[in-house]
């Protein structure tokens, strides 16, 4: 990031808006994101609401960069991208997996809080008999521990899974699941993303051989710039991912694949179909599997019509600030 721009310009730039979902995804039914507008374009800042503000000015920063910076060169113009499937129960499987023009590969919510292996082994099971060719992968999110992880994977194996995301919480962890599939053969291949994006150091993990690839994403990792460097010195294949962002969050996503010297898996960044509204009439949805790369602008129509209630608005100023002095202090 070049330009640190004061915060009253940042206040200035600023919209706040609450997109409706389609489904409810990670507890969350209602999308605040905060959409700069500066002199490269727009930006995305949206961390979930529950962050504060060490974690959230990451956040800001890849919005800054984006909105005051721009991207670097991309070197593709199209992004491979997967379908990402809540927690929902199989009869709601084919429904959900049909507003995305991207079923070749098929991301699976599993370990969701209050449900069983038997649930994620009927999601599963019925993703595989509605997409015989698909490639699958599950992401549990941290959900298991050791022992509920290998019985897991044991369950899931057989419906070919491509990898599995974040199957346990921690580094160590995460090598001690690596060690135990290869020990049993179970040929799934393990990617870190809370490993990656939650840890002080975002390269902890590749450093300690605890995953095959990382899922990287240009919030929380502080821009696109950022993210590019933690895969150049991970050395590990990367997928970028969404942060549930809206399409302006999306395009930040697809700057960051679109310049990657290597893409070998689809990207997290179809998620534009989990909502029911956005603040583009032109929306970044995948096509035929894709995404392709052009500018989005926020619809001046649109950002009014989502805009939060006056109290949120307020909030959303106070987190402004906060990231903002956050920032600063980091830079000094
Ligand atoms: O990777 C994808 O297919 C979509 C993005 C996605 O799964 C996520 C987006 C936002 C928050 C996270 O809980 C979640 C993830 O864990 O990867
Ligand atoms: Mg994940």
């Amino acid at each position: 990031m070049n330009q640190m721009p004061d915060l009253d310009e940042l206040i200035n730039a600023s919209h706040v808006v609450s997109l409706p979902m389609t489904v409810q995804f990670r507890g969350v039914r209602h999308r605040e994101a905060m959409l700069l507008h500066g002199p490269a374009g727009w930006g995305e800042f949206s961390p979930f609401l529950e962050y504060g503000p060490a974690e959230a000015s990451a956040w800001l920063r890849s919005a800054i960069e984006a909105a005051w910076d721009g991207y670097p060169e991309p070197v593709r113009q199209s992004i491979p991208v997967n379908a990402t499937l809540p927690a929902v129960g199989p009869e709601r499987v084919e429904a959900v997996l049909a507003s995305y023009d991207a079923a070749h590969t098929i991301k699976v919510k599993v370990a969701e809080t209050g449900q069983d292996l038997a649930q994620d082994v009927a999601r599963v099971s019925e993703v595989r008999r509605l997409f015989p060719a698909a490639a699958i992968r599950i992401d549990a999110n941290a959900g298991w521990g050791h022992g509920e992880a290998m019985a897991a994977l044991e369950a899931l194996a057989g419906f070919g899974l491509q990898y599995a995301e974040q199957p346990v919480a921690g580094i160590d962890g995460l090598a001690r699941v690596r060690k135990e599939v290869a020990r049993r053969g179970l040929g799934v291949l393990i990617a870190a993303d809370e490993s990656v994006r939650k840890e002080s150091d975002p390269l902890a993990v590749a450093r300690a051989g605890a995953a095959d690839l990382i899922v990287i994403k240009a919030q929380p990792l502080g821009g696109v710039r950022r993210a590019l460097q933690v895969v150049r010195d991970a050395g590990l294949p990367a997928v970028v991912s969404s942060a549930l962002d809206t399409s302006i969050g999306l395009r930040q996503g697809a700057a960051l694949a679109a310049a990657l010297p290597e893409l070998p898996y689809a990207c997290g960044l179809a998620t534009g179909s989990l909502f029911s509204s956005d603040i583009t009439t032109d929306r970044f949805l995948a096509v035929n599997g894709e995404l392709h790369l052009r500018d989005i602008a926020a619809d001046p129509d649109l950002l009014a019509k989502h805009a939060v209630p006056a109290e949120r608005l307020t909030w959303w100023h106070q987190r402004l600030a906060d990231c903002h002095r956050e920032l600063l202090a980091a830079n000094r």
